[in-house]
């Protein structure tokens, strides 16, 4: 018999790094800590930080934390490397991994009836659903994503295997099937509310097995959006997340022209979409809204008091039909919370670093037209989003997003000088990062990273402390 999947063990062992370790205390503020002790116990958790620690006093510091210094693994971080927070991908459509970028010219709903409804019909076949989902986690992990919320396709024994593949893996995650029983081609719907529900409900049976304590991965519940969703599918959805304060809600929120339109057609009774799903009990503080492009006053202020976090997407809404541009600066400004997503497929990257710097573009290009009411986004802000932002959209900012004493250690090891101490070669293990140079400060390091560095320049991978990317 098949053995079931099971939380993988943490590392059981401590690890500590010395060096420049980077980052967000909040939105406005980046911390450098320079010649810095960062001890991870062997439950993966950030058990000592210590600042400006002269490299003669390591030992006694090992030794106040309880450890041997003799048989204490510190790693020595060189100048050009340093650690960061792992990044968080809030919006991520495993099924569609093998499509990226495709269909770019179709408007939202064409694109999905022309191109993505065919391509996540494969995942009824649950061997093709394990190959395309191994290939596709183990991808993200490469890039630097400790952790993401999934959508599935509408299969549940396919979603299983994907809350399997990502505890196999070790990558944090928030797995749910799509929810869809109307408004799609009838090869690629369920066939009731009744059914979508069950499937639900065994989805997160399964997962609450697997990962009993929610360690890694945790169930979520995926209408996909209202217009594939009947009365009783979303009243259903509305009554488990009723009865289960702590499963997580996502879905797809004022995202583009023709999807508004033909949702105030289905439902003319609200008067937005904030209104709609706060109606069927899908708002709340565990509920991440995809794109949240054209919100009107009174719907901002609903996902506020609601304390619903947003999942900005700036490579989808830029490339996937008509350019759009979320209303950033406004949701800062507004203390909402704000993630980065990816969105694969509707975006060609899986690539949180990609998706940072898009952000960025649209930004800039909201701050031309609003003539400077709405400033760019900061190279600071830019990376708050892609890691402690997108663990507070997905409320896990308790346990990661950053370095505090008692989080989980999910942080990613970035090298941007070879052994050798080069960089501009041009090639090698370093890639085509901006060459580092001899009076370069480690912010100024940084940035070159975040600008112009990929996974090459990603060396490890820690996910609760263990390193999965060697
Ligand atoms: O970017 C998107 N991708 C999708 O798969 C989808 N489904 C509904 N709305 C969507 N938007």
């Amino acid at each position: 018999m098949a053995s079931e999947t099971t939380v993988p063990p943490v590392r059981g062992l401590p690890i500590a790094f010395y060096g420049t370790i980077i980052h967000s205390l909040d939105v406005n503020t980046l911390e450098i800590m320079h010649n810095c002790l960062l001890i991870v116990d062997g439950d993966g958790k950030i058990q000592k930080i210590a600042k400006d620690t002269p490299q003669a006093k390591i030992n006694d510091l090992v030794v106040e934390t309880g450890y041997t210094p003799d048989v204490f693994p510190v790693k020595y971080l060189n100048r050009g490397d340093f650690i960061i927070p792992g990044f968080v991908d809030t919006h991520h459509h495993a099924p569609q991994w093998a499509q990226r970028g495709m269909g770019r010219d179709q408007t939202l709903l064409d694109w999905l009836n022309n191109v993505t409804f065919a391509h996540e019909r494969k995942f009824e076949d649950p061997a093709y659903a394990r190959k395309m989902y191994s290939a596709c986690v183990s991808a993200g992990i490469r890039l630097g994503t400790t952790a993401a919320a999934y959508y599935g396709s509408l299969h549940g024994p396919a979603t299983k295997i994907l809350a399997d593949i990502c505890l196999e893996q070790g990558q944090r995650a928030f797995v749910g099937k799509c929810n869809m029983n109307r408004h799609s081609p009838d090869w690629y719907r369920e066939p009731s509310a009744q059914d979508s529900l069950k499937q639900t409900q065994e989805l997160i049976s399964h997962i609450r097995r697997i990962d009993a304590e929610g360690k890694l991965v945790k169930p979520i519940i995926t209408p996909r959006f209202a217009i594939t969703c009947d009365d009783e599918l979303l009243s259903g959805l509305g009554k488990i997340a009723a009865n289960d304060p702590e499963i997580h809600i996502q879905t797809h929120f004022n995202e583009a022209a023709d999807e508004m339109q033909f949702t105030r057609q289905l439902f003319p009774q609200f008067k937005h979409e904030a209104e709609l799903y706060e109606h069927f009990g899908l708002l709340g503080p565990k509920t991440i809204l995809a794109h949240s492009i054209f919100l009107e006053e009174d719907e901002i202020n609903h996902i506020k008091s609601k304390g619903c976090g947003i999942a900005h997407c700036p490579i989808a809404t830029a490339t996937l039909g008509e350019f759009m541009m979320a209303p950033i600066r406004e949701y800062l400004r507004r203390d909402i919370k704000v993630g980065l997503g990816t969105d694969v497929g509707g975006g060609f990257s899986c690539s949180i670093l990609d998706a940072m710097r898009q952000a960025f573009i649209i930004s800039k290009a909201r701050e031309t037209l609003t003539k400077g009411a709405d400033p760019a986004l900061t190279l600071h802000e830019g990376f708050f989003l892609a890691t402690l932002g997108g663990a507070q959209v997905c409320d896990i900012d308790s346990k990661v997003g950053n370095f505090i004493e008692g989080k989980e250690f999910d942080a990613l090891e970035i090298h941007t000088v070879d052994t050798e101490g080069n960089n501009d070669i041009g090639c090698g293990s370093v890639g085509i990062v901006t060459p580092i140079e001899d009076d370069d400060s480690a912010e100024v390091i940084f940035e070159k990273f975040l600008m112009t560095g990929d996974d090459r320049n990603i060396a490890k991978v820690y996910i609760r402390g263990s390193s999965l990317k060697s």
